[in-house]
């Protein structure tokens, strides 16, 4: 299917779900809105699923699918490691050792690693190799990648999507595991939100301050070399993006299409949820802010979406680490959607509410 029918087949949030769900929690017995972006959280789940009754949906099967990718870029110099920790990283994710699966199984939550385009084949029977082609090339000399190998890796991220809807899964948490792929996301930021590089490049995984400087010259290289157009995001994501962004992309534009809300996670899954809105303006609806990456360009990204996000504590891990901090906020929110007594069943006379 070509990517404009994807695109068509997105719908906006079910309003009256969503205008039943603000009735419902303005009649519990609490200060009227007093749980904040807790309450948004769920009236917006309400939108996507297309009922007020959110009591009703069982399980939410929340899943984290990470798109690991190798970035050729990293040849420049530009991470503290070497590309070989991606495939590292995501075989120890099979055996359910990173950061974000230890996170995740705290709060049940499910994680696909996905070799979307790493160097090599993934081992693990947990990894779903799904590779697009095997990591980008080096975008300070050439296109990372073509035109059509971009689209590839954005479908291939909404048909992950689908396979974990058809698996039940109501929730998808974004990730990403890519030695190197701040180094795309910065490129990405510049170029689309019209930045000077320095302003928009961070650390990453940890560099120095020598290496953060390098990192900058060689992203200004890249878009020298690579001269993307800034109005085209497909032209941007090809020359100077990277294959797990793509596929990102993907995950948020079939999230929409399904009706699932998609957690964006930290810079480099925000550039990506910036992409999608920008492909498809109604995909934005579906997406769930979670936390603000205290990458430089992190704020940027989410101002440039319109969002906040309810969490800022100072993290950059990615992987989906921030996203799924941020899951327990449901577990409040709709535990108390679900469960708090009305005020008539409270036995407090309804207060007249400014509303
Ligand atoms: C052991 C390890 C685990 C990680 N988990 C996430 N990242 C994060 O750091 C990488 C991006 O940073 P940069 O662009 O500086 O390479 C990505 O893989 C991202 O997911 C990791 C990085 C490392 C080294
Ligand atoms: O915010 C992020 O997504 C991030 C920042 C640094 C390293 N990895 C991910």
């Amino acid at each position: 299917m070509e990517l404009d029918n994807y695109i068509e087949q997105i719908k906006p949030l079910d309003e009256d779900a969503v205008n039943a769900a603000w009735t419902h929690w303005d009649s519990l017995c609490k200060p009227l809105r007093g749980m904040g972006r807790l309450e948004e959280m769920a009236v917006q789940l309400a939108g996507i699923y297309g009922t007020a009754k959110l009591g009703e949906i069982a399980d939410l099967k929340p899943v984290v699918a990470i798109m690991g990718a190798d970035n050729g870029v990293v040849a420049e110099g530009v991470s503290q490691t070497g590309s070989e920790v991606t495939a590292q990283v995501l075989e120890n994710m099979g055996d359910r050792k990173s950061s974000v699966c230890i996170m995740s199984k705290q709060m049940g939550i499910e994680v696909i690693p996905v070799n979307i385009g790493m160097f090599v084949d993934g081992k693990h029977p947990r990894i779903w190799n799904r590779v697009v082609r095997y990591g980008t090339a080096n975008m300070a000399k050439e296109p990372a990648m073509t035109r059509e190998e971009a689209v590839k890796a954005i479908e291939t991220g909404i048909q992950v999507v689908k396979d974990l809807y058809e698996a039940g899964c109501r929730m998808i948490i974004t990730g990403e595991m890519g030695i190197g792929n701040t180094t795309p996301s910065s490129a990405m930021a510049a170029v689309l939100l019209d930045k000077d590089v320095a302003e928009v490049t961070g650390r990453g995984a940890g560099l120095s301050s020598a290496g953060l400087e390098h990192k900058i010259e060689v992203i200004r290289r890249a878009i020298e070399v690579n001269q993307p157009d800034k109005n085209d995001i497909l032209d941007v994501l090809s020359k100077v993006g990277s294959l797990d962004i793509a596929g990102m992309i993907g995950c948020y534009l079939g999230g929409a299409m399904l009706r699932v809300p998609v957690l964006i996670d930290g810079f480099i899954s925000s550039v990506s949820a910036y992409c999608a809105a920008q492909l498809a303006p109604e995909s934005k609806a579906y997406m769930v802010p979670t936390h603000c990456s205290a990458e430089p360009a992190g704020r940027m990204m989410l101002d440039a979406l319109g969002m906040t996000a309810p969490i800022q504590a100072g993290m950059h891990l990615g992987e989906g680490t921030g996203a799924v901090t941020a899951y327990s906020l449901y577990q409040y929110a709709l535990a108390l959607y679900n469960g708090l007594p009305s005020f008539a069943e409270g036995n407090v006379e309804e207060y007249t509410h400014q509303k």
